[in-house]
């Protein structure tokens, strides 16, 4: 399967500070990739290099197959709908469409209409008197319209109440199902993710804490809890922990079946699994004592 987003150990520096260190990434195509870590991990960073808006300080990236912003072509093929969802003010919804039309070779002008009147939006309504869930909505239509292979999405419904969430994501759905593009979609929202990806990024500290299929990583991952031990066997890798006097319970990445009597083992969820890659740094697979 091809990919949509390869990076080999890219890297993004400012100044001194790295935004983005040693990523490697394989996302493969027509996935709706949910990507996600605290604020400052450096989503909106890769994000920005996926697209060229910036150019990395170490490593490669390649989308689609091509240098990100390498010329028309490769432009033609992304999408990208930046994180404070820009819009022109004093530019009418109609008059946004028809500059899509200008800039997009593949501009699709009967999606674009036909998602407005959906969204019960005037076309002669000015962009900057829109409300923050419309403008990110005639976003993302321009994003849809333009018929990229990869839609790119920073953060789009932040500003978004529950219920627009729920449309805005559904037509998000709808999009890709009916023109099988791919998608990256960066979202603190994890439960959001849960209802619309299939594959997950988890950035923390501006490294790739783990990447993969979303099903394979819910079946790989495991609460274990029991009484307070300080070792686990060295197959299982630790991915958080924590204790009490007596208790102990950690979340674990695994292949295999846990057989241990001595574990309650459960499954955990997608936001389980994110917080446990967020609440700790990297460490050994075997599990030392903390006491
Ligand atoms: N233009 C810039 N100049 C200097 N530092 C920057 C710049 N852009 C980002 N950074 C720094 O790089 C790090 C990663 O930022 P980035 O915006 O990629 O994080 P993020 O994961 O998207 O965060 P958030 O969830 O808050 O949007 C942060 O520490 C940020 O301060």
């Amino acid at each position: 399967m091809n990919a949509v987003l390869q990076a080999e150990g890219l890297g993004k520096r400012y100044g001194k500070r790295w935004a983005l260190t040693g990523c490697t990434l394989d996302i493969p195509e027509g996935r709706i990739v949910g990507l996600v870590g605290p604020n400052g991990a450096g989503k909106t960073t890769l994000l920005n290099l996926a697209v060229g808006q910036i150019r990395p300080t170490a490593g490669s990236i390649r989308v689609l197959d091509g240098a990100p912003a390498s010329g028309p072509e490769q432009l033609a093929k992304v999408g990208y709908v930046a994180q404070d969802t820009p819009t022109y003010s004093s530019l009418s919804i109609g008059d946004h469409l028809k500059l899509g039309a200008r800039l997009n070779p593949r501009w699709d002008d009967a999606l674009a209409h036909e998602r407005i009147r959906r969204l019960g939006l005037d076309l002669g309504h000015k962009a900057g008197k829109l409300s923050g869930g419309q403008r990110a909505q005639l976003a993302l239509t321009l994003g849809i319209a333009k018929r990229p292979e990869l839609l790119i999405l920073d953060e789009p419904v932040a500003a978004l109440d529950p219920l627009a969430r729920r449309e805005f994501l559904q037509g998000l759905m709808e999009a890709v199902a009916e023109h099988s593009m791919s998608v990256v979609l960066s979202s603190h929202l994890v439960s959001d993710l849960e209802r619309t990806c299939d594959y997950l990024v988890v950035l923390v500290d501006s490294r790739v804490r783990v990447a993969g299929d979303v099903d394979e990583l819910l079946a790989t991952h495991h609460r274990l809890s029991g009484p307070r031990r300080d070792t686990l066997p060295e197959d299982q890798h630790v991915v958080s922990e924590s204790h009490t006097d007596r208790q102990s319970t950690f979340v674990v990445r695994s292949d295999g079946p846990i057989h241990d009597p001595a574990w309650t083992v459960g499954q955990i969820g997608l936001e389980d699994l994110v917080l446990a890659y967020m609440s700790t740094t990297p460490r050994r697979p075997t599990l030392e004592a903390i006491r």
